[in-house]
């Protein structure tokens, strides 16, 4: 792995594919032990997820479903400011155990928005996995139970992740060079 450019920015090699995996591999292992039995529906949020949601996915050694979802977000009125709304979930979550995997959580505010309108749904359990966090980067507070990587505050490319659309079939992470 060396530097490489996308568009006009230059990013270093930070988690190589194998690191990525293995740690992959740790989730999905602590995620079947702890949900065995419970046949719980994976919610993935797109387009960043997919790499991550496809890996965890294949690695579980239990019975789990899996559906793919979009937010997009619209200006609401003024009172309610900005509104997520999702596209693409079909399932009535009323009384399941839910799993939602998200690629990164960085300043924590997608979830913030989404998290409550899963809940309203009255899933019997929902816990979060997420590949990478940036502590310095919350505004929001998001439990994450099944991590994967803390990072620092710096623009990450790779494995789902892009800058500008482009980047996201890279097998491992890279960090902007500054
Ligand atoms: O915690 P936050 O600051 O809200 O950032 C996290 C979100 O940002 C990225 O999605 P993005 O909106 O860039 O869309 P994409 O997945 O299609 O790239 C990422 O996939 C998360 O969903
Ligand atoms: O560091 C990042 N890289 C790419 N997309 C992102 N979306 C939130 N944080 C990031």
């Amino acid at each position: 792995m060396s530097v490489i450019q996308v568009h006009d920015k230059k990013f270093q090699p930070y988690i190589n594919a194998v690191e990525l995996q293995q740690r992959i591999r740790e989730l999905a292992a602590e995620i079947s032990k702890d949900l065995q039995g419970e046949r719980p529906l994976f919610i993935a949020i797109l387009n960043g997820s997919f790499m991550f949601a496809a890996d965890v996915f294949k690695y579980l050694t239990i019975e789990a479903e899996i559906s793919f979802i979009k937010l997009v977000s619209y200006k609401g009125t003024k009172s309610t400011g900005n509104v997520v709304t999702s596209i693409g979930l079909d399932e009535d979550l009323y009384g399941r155990t839910v799993v939602i995997l998200e690629d990164i959580v960085d300043t924590g505010k997608t979830l913030s928005q989404f998290l409550p309108q899963l809940e309203h749904q009255q899933p019997k359990k929902l816990v979060i996995a997420a590949l990478l966090t940036k502590p310095e980067a919350l505004q929001y507070k998001i439990p994450i139970d099944y991590l994967g990587f803390s990072v620092p505050n710096k623009f990450l490319l790779g494995y789902g992740l892009d800058y500008d659309g482009l980047g996201r079939n890279l097998p491992e992470i890279y960090q902007l060079v500054e």
